[in-house]
C-alpha cells in the first residue's frame, strides 16, 4: 500500500463496513405480515429492508435525516466553461446561510438538519488542463472535510455541492473513470449554449490528455481532476458507509463523486440510493455505469443536493409504513386465500 496524505481513505475503502443481514431479514419478516398484499407498497418495501439492513437496526428510523453540502471554485473555470461567472458561489453560500435557495427549503421540508461547508473559496483549484488539480495533501485535506461533516446519529445522509465549473469537473472525472471523450459526458450545466458544450468537451479532453498516467488510479483521477467540493463529497460517503448511514446521491456532479469511490471498490455504493436523474445528459449514463436506478426523474437541474432531499419523503414514507403500519393479526384481518 502507497503512504501518503491519501493512504487512511485508501484503507478506508478497502475495509468496507457491511450491510447487517440480521436487521435487514427483520425488516423483511415485517415487511411480509403488515396489511396490505404482498409487494403492494413496491419500492417502499424494499427501501425499508435497505435502510434496516444498512442502519445495522430494526426498525429502521427517521429520526436525524441530514443534509452536507460543500463549496468550492475550480481553476478551470479560466476556460470559460460556465454560464456563471465564480464569485456566484460565494453569493450562493450566503443564500444557503439565510435560507433562501432551493436546498434549504427542500431540507426544512423533510425535517433534515443542513449544514454548508465552504473550502477555500478564494483560493480556486488548478485548471486541470494545465496541473493536477489539487496536490495529494489538499486532496486528503477536502476527503477529511467530508468525512467529519457526517454526524454520528444521523440516519440517512444527503450530500450536495455549489461550484461554479463543477459539471465540467464531473464530466471529466466521469470520462477518466468510464472512458470515452468529452463530448460522451459534456452537457449545459448551468446553461451554456451548444457551441460551449463543444468547448466544455475539448477542455475535458485537454484535461485527460495530461492526466493520461493517472487514469488507473481513481483517488489520483479525484485529486488531477476533481475539486474540493467533490473530494469532500467522497469523503462523506465515504464517512457514512463506516458509521452505518444510508446515503442518497443526488445529480451529476454527486455522481461523480460517489464514482471514485466505485472504481475503487464497486462494492463501496452499497449503502448508496440514487434519488434522482438530473436533466444534464451525462447523469443517465454515469447511473448506468455504477449500476444504479434512480428513484425518480423529474427534470431536476440544479446540483445543491435537491434532488436527493425530495426524496427524503420517499425515505420518510417507506419508514412510516413500514414502523407504524398494523400486522395482519394485530389488525384481525384474514390473511390471503390459500390456493
Ligand atoms: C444561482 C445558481 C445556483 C446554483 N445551485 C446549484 N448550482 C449548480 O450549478 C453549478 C454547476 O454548473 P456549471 O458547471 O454550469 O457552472 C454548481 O454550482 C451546481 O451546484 C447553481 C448554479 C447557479 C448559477
Ligand atoms: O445534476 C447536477 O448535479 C447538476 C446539473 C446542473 C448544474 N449543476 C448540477
Amino acid at each position: 500500500m502507497m503512504a501518503g496524505p491519501l493512504s487512511d481513505f485508501r484503507k478506508a475503502i478497502s475495509k468496507l463496513s457491511r450491510i447487517d443481514k440480521n436487521s435487514a431479514d427483520a425488516a423483511r419478516a415485517r415487511d411480509a405480515v403488515l396489511t396490505k398484499p404482498a409487494g403492494a407498497l413496491g419500492q417502499l418495501e424494499t427501501l425499508a429492508i435497505w435502510l434496516s439492513g444498512w442502519q445495522g437496526k430494526h426498525p429502521p428510523s427517521y429520526d436525524h435525516p441530514q443534509v452536507v453540502i460543500f463549496a468550492a471554485n475550480h481553476g478551470v473555470c479560466d476556460q470559460g466553461i460556465s454560464a456563471f461567472p465564480q464569485e456566484v458561489t460565494l453569493q450562493m453560500v450566503g443564500n444557503f446561510e439565510s435560507g433562501g435557495a432551493a436546498i434549504n427549503q427542500l431540507a426544512l421540508a423533510f425535517g433534515a438538519s443542513f449544514s454548508v461547508t465552504s473550502l477555500e473559496l478564494d483560493n480556486p483549484t488548478k485548471d486541470f488542463t494545465k496541473a493536477p488539480a489539487m496536490d495529494e495533501t489538499e486532496c486528503a485535506n477536502a476527503l477529511s472535510t467530508g468525512w467529519n461533516a457526517v454526524d454520528e446519529n444521523t440516519d440517512i445522509l444527503v450530500v450536495g455541492e455549489m461550484g461554479i465549473g463543477n459539471t465540467t469537473v464531473a464530466a471529466a472525472l466521469s470520462a477518466a473513470i468510464f472512458g470515452g471523450r468529452g463530448t460522451d459526458w459534456a452537457g449545459p450545466g448551468t446553461g451554456v449554449s451548444s457551441e460551449g458544450i463543444q468547448h466544455k468537451a475539448k477542455v475535458i479532453d485537454d484535461g485527460l490528455l495530461r492526466h493520461k498516467d493517472i487514469l488507473d488510479d481513481p483517488l489520483k483521477i479525484l485529486q488531477c481532476l476533481g475539486g474540493r467540493e467533490i473530494a469532500a463529497m467522497v469523503g462523506s460517503i465515504l464517512a457514512a458507509r463506516q458509521k452505518h448511514i444510508p446515503v442518497l446521491l443526488d445529480g451529476f456532479v454527486a455522481t461523480a463523486a460517489a464514482a471514485v469511490l466505485y472504481k475503487a471498490n464497486p462494492e463501496s455504493l452499497d449503502h448508496c440510493i440514487a434519488a434522482h436523474v438530473s436533466a444534464e445528459p451525462g447523469h443517465g449514463k454515469l447511473l448506468k455505469a455504477i449500476d444504479k436506478e434512480p428513484l425518480l426523474s423529474l427534470s431536476m437541474r440544479l446540483g445543491e443536493g435537491s434532488g436527493a432531499a425530495l426524496a427524503l419523503g420517499i425515505i420518510k414514507g417507506a419508514v412510516a409504513t413500514h414502523n407504524g403500519m398494523a400486522s395482519f393479526a394485530d389488525a384481525g384481518i384474514s390473511g390471503e386465500k390459500a390456493d
